[in-house]
């Protein structure tokens, strides 16, 4: 368990990315994006193309859905594959303190019942859990359309990735056509106050997966933990995502980026907090090992391969108590 001290500075790395996405230097997009991630691997993605109304937009539409009644969200609470309505109280994203302070509504590409991994009963693939059309006109619509927004910019930084390793900018293109991404809807109420055995808004956690995109309303309360332990206010910066690396970045890059810690504590005493981060966790079959731009010659690689499907089950079965943290291996 991490003990809970309010930061007292914020992040400041900013990664641009329009001379990317245009064509026009995409080497120094490149450059910067590996310099960031091998101090911090967090920072505000800019330049990304996705229209100010359709952020605003997916905060709304959270906002709509939490504010349904609990019997109709109940409708859809979370089943086996990880899709649906998850009430408070069940997670521990610090698997030491007691439930994070938040409720959620976990959304994934809906795949049909004959795709392999439907039919093979992996979570993270099958149909999502919608409201009701009635209940909430025009949201699986919209959160649809967001999601491949969301999901094409994470490709991108997927391809700048590839591009820093000296690979094709498609290198990661067939592990992202059947990913166990996530988009999550979350809520955090006001926590205002003292906090107590460390239960916070979302306890401190590493993400599990490659790169995530989180976009956040006005409130604030993110606060990320840099390489040399100090915590830092990830407050909102208008127009921008939150980028951060997750745990499969340490692998690839035998630990020359680091999938740095974060919570969250909403202690704004008048404000409810939206936010709606996409995990970007690739194909479940795909083996995540060191890549050769990484690894000195003769050497092994200091973090163990795995796939991601192995990866990303544990770590859920840890958050919520159905398996020990001692079972985590590097990072
Ligand atoms: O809500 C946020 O700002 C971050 C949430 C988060 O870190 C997570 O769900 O992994
Ligand atoms: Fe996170």
């Amino acid at each position: 368990m991490v003990d809970y001290h309010a930061p007292k500075r914020g992040l400041t790395p900013v990664l641009d990315i329009t001379d990317w996405r245009n064509g026009r230097d995409k080497a120094a997009v490149a450059r910067e994006f590996d310099r960031i991630c091998r101090t911090i691997g967090f920072f505000y993605l800019t330049g990304h193309g996705i229209p100010a109304a359709a952020m605003a937009g997916m905060l709304e539409q959270t906002a709509r859905f939490f504010a349904l009644d609990d019997a109709i969200k109940r409708t859809l609470l979370v089943d086996w594959r990880r899709r649906g309505y998850e009430p408070f109280g069940l997670q521990s994203l610090d698997a030491a303190a007691p439930p994070d302070i938040k409720e959620s509504l976990l959304l994934g590409l809906d795949q049909p019942d004959d795709h392999p991994y439907v039919k093979r009963g992996l979570a993270n693939y099958g149909p999502n859990l919608w409201p009701a059309e009635e209940h909430l006109p025009g949201f699986r619509a919209f959160c649809e359309d967001y999601f491949s927004r969301v999901y094409t910019v994470g490709r991108s930084l997927m391809a700048i990735f590839a591009s820093v390793a000296g690979l094709p900018e498609d290198h990661f293109e067939p592990i992202l056509v059947d990913p166990m991404a996530t988009l999550r809807l979350i809520h955090y109420p006001p926590q205002p106050g003292a906090v107590v055995d460390n239960q916070i808004g979302c306890g401190t956690h590493t993400d599990w997966g490659a790169v995530t995109l989180l976009l956040q309303d006005e409130t604030g309360g993110l606060e990320v933990r840099d390489k040399n332990g100090e915590w830092l206010y990830a407050n909102p910066l208008p127009g921008a995502y939150v980028v951060n690396i997750g745990d499969m970045m340490p692998v690839w890059t035998n630990g020359a980026y680091h999938s740095n810690a974060h919570r969250v504590r909403n202690a704004d005493p008048g404000r409810h907090r939206y936010s709606v981060p996409l995990f970007i966790d690739p194909d479940y079959d795909a083996l995540v090992s060191c890549l050769d731009a990484f690894l000195p010659a003769g050497e092994t690689p200091k973090i163990p391969a795995r796939t991601v499907g192995e990866h990303i089950d544990l770590m859920y079965a840890i958050s919520y108590g159905q398996a020990s943290p001692e079972a985590m291996a590097n990072p």
